[in-house]
């Protein structure tokens, strides 16, 4: 098993809402010694950043300009993620009900994920001493050269239970809520679908622990060639 002063390649981790990626990135680069990054908070802070502007919506052309013309901040050590625009820390504004309800529309427009994917790789470049990315597109689109690919799934009931016992919402509102940007990201994105070469975990019915330890398990796999 890779130790912290061996892992310098990239993890790619890709699945739908809720499934565990965050939870699961951070403690595995923690125990890696590696830096994190969630993309996810990158195309939530483009979100926010369009909001406060008050483009309208269907106006692409400006909304572009506003996501080129913002200055984000990403921070990608994983016990200290931030996400900061212009300066100011935006981690809880970019998880609030508004930036989630428009967040996959912001997402869906190619210039869009032109300048983010950009942004994206050039953080993955500069990482030192390895880095774990999720997202619903690494394995895919940003990184497809990664050293291990996982695809992160869960039943969508399970999901919607982890998530609502996060925030406390309604559990049924959480289960239309996963639902409905699970379908919109699909017109963008492959969250049903594993990136090509990734390994599928199922983590319906593992603990965090398990899961985290499954992955360093497979990453000792792929390095040394012995599980
Ligand atoms: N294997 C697991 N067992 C139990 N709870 C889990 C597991 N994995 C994650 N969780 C919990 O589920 C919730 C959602 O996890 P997390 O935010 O990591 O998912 P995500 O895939 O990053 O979601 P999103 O794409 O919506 O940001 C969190 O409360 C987390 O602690
Ligand atoms: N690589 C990515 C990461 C995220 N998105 C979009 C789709 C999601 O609905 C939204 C927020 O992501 P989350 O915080 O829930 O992981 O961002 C994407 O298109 N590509």
């Amino acid at each position: 098993m890779p130790s912290r002063t061996e892992f310098d390649g990239v993890i790619a981790i890709d699945g739908p809402s809720g499934s565990g990626k965050s939870s699961v990135s951070r403690r595995l680069a923690t125990e890696l010694g590696a830096a994190c990054l969630d993309t996810g908070a990158m195309y939530r802070a483009a979100t926010l950043a369009v909001l406060r502007s008050a483009v309208s919506l269907t106006d692409t052309a400006t909304i572009i300009k506003v996501v080129e013309d913002t200055g984000f901040e990403f921070g990608t050590t994983p016990e200290d993620r931030y996400t900061r625009i212009e300066g100011e820390n935006v981690d809880d504004a970019i998880r609030g009900p508004e930036v989630t309800a428009h967040v996959s529309a912001v997402s869906g427009i190619p210039e869009v994920r032109r300048h983010l994917i950009a942004a994206q790789r050039a953080i993955i470049a500069d990482a030192a001493h390895g880095i774990v990315v999720e997202g619903r597109d690494i394995g895919e689109v940003v990184a497809p050269d990664a050293d291990l690919k996982i695809y992160l799934t869960a039943d969508p009931a399970e999901r919607a239970k982890r998530r609502s016992g996060q925030n406390g919402a309604d559990l049924a509102a959480t289960a239309a809520d996963i639902h409905r940007r699970d379908t919109a990201d699909a017109k963008t994105t492959r969250p049903h679908d594993a990136a090509p070469g990734a390994v599928v975990v199922d983590t319906t019915h593992l603990d965090l622990d398990q899961v985290v330890t499954a992955l360093h398990e497979l990453l000792a796999h792929k390095t040394t060639g012995t599980a």
